[in-house]
């Protein structure tokens, strides 16, 4: 089944919703509109700089998307400092993701967190991208096939075949984030379609089959090609490349098939 990359620039915590404006516009700008048919291309900004990418996307009727790096698990109540899944969808948000390795390690996100938040993601009609990958110790011991399997089935266990086909899932190897140490095409390979067995598993062929699953880990422009053009890997979630318009540009370029820019 031929399903569509995604590129998903995770700006982490930089850029205010000044720059944020100027990012979009640039990017935009240097991705013309004929790229958009054979790569999906989101950008996940602050909270705090969504309104203000809402503006531009529609104002200026671009075409890429937007979306948000956490979730709450509860729709609204006493949660200080918890953004609801209804807000973003308020403001036109797609993807959310869900269980980044920094929200795990920094805020103790367990899978079972990971999970309601996914689910919350989906009630709110917004596409989760859910994050999986070992970290080194687990690399060096072998287990990392196993170790993220298992991260991907206690995260999403509990969705019905209908939820899951709506999920994005990326997998990102803790040692390969901000690193420059980029984990291999193979090695991305190896666990994305072990990824792929494991929702075949929890949902049946023909889910698995759909579902896209992205890499992450020091992507560039100068690895995409390779790591996106391995069978099971359909795209990248992307974080320090993502914050360089030019760079970005063209590594989205590339996950289309190309011309560059
Ligand atoms: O969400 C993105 C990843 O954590 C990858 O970050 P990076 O491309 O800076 O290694």
């Amino acid at each position: 089944m031929a399903r569509t990359p995604l590129i998903a620039g995770n700006w982490k915590m930089n850029m205010n919703h000044l720059e944020a404006i100027a990012l979009v516009q640039k990017i935009a700008f240097a991705l013309p509109a004929k790229y958009f048919d054979k790569v999906d291309v989101t950008v996940l900004p602050p909270f705090t700089d969504i309104r203000s990418v809402q503006t531009v996307v529609d104002g200026d009727k671009l075409l890429l998307t937007y979306g948000a790096q956490d979730i709450s698990a509860h729709d609204s109540g006493a949660y200080t400092g918890e953004i609801s899944g209804a807000f973003l969808a308020k403001l036109g948000a797609t993807f959310v993701v869900v269980g980044h390795s920094e929200r795990r390690s920094m805020h103790g996100e367990t899978d079972e967190i990971v999970f309601s938040k996914a689910n919350a993601a989906l009630r709110h009609g917004l596409t989760p991208i859910v994050c999986v990958g070992e970290p080194l110790e687990v690399r060096e011991s072998g287990d990392h096939v196993e170790f993220c399997t298992q991260q991907t089935a206690n995260s999403l266990n509990g969705l019905s075949a209908e939820e899951l086909a709506k999920v994005v899932i990326a997998y990102e190897p803790v040692w390969a984030i901000g690193t420059g140490r980029v984990a291999s095409a193979e090695d991305a390979q190896e666990v994305c379609s072990a990824i792929r067995a494991e929702v075949a598993t929890l949902a049946g062929t023909d889910i698995a089959e759909g579902i896209r699953i992205l890499y992450g880990g020091s992507v560039s422009s100068k690895n995409v090609a390779e790591i996106v053009g391995k069978a099971d890997v359909d795209g990248a979630l992307v974080g320090g490349a993502s914050l360089k318009a030019d760079e970005f540009a063209t590594l989205c370029a590339i996950a289309a098939g190309g011309p560059l820019p």
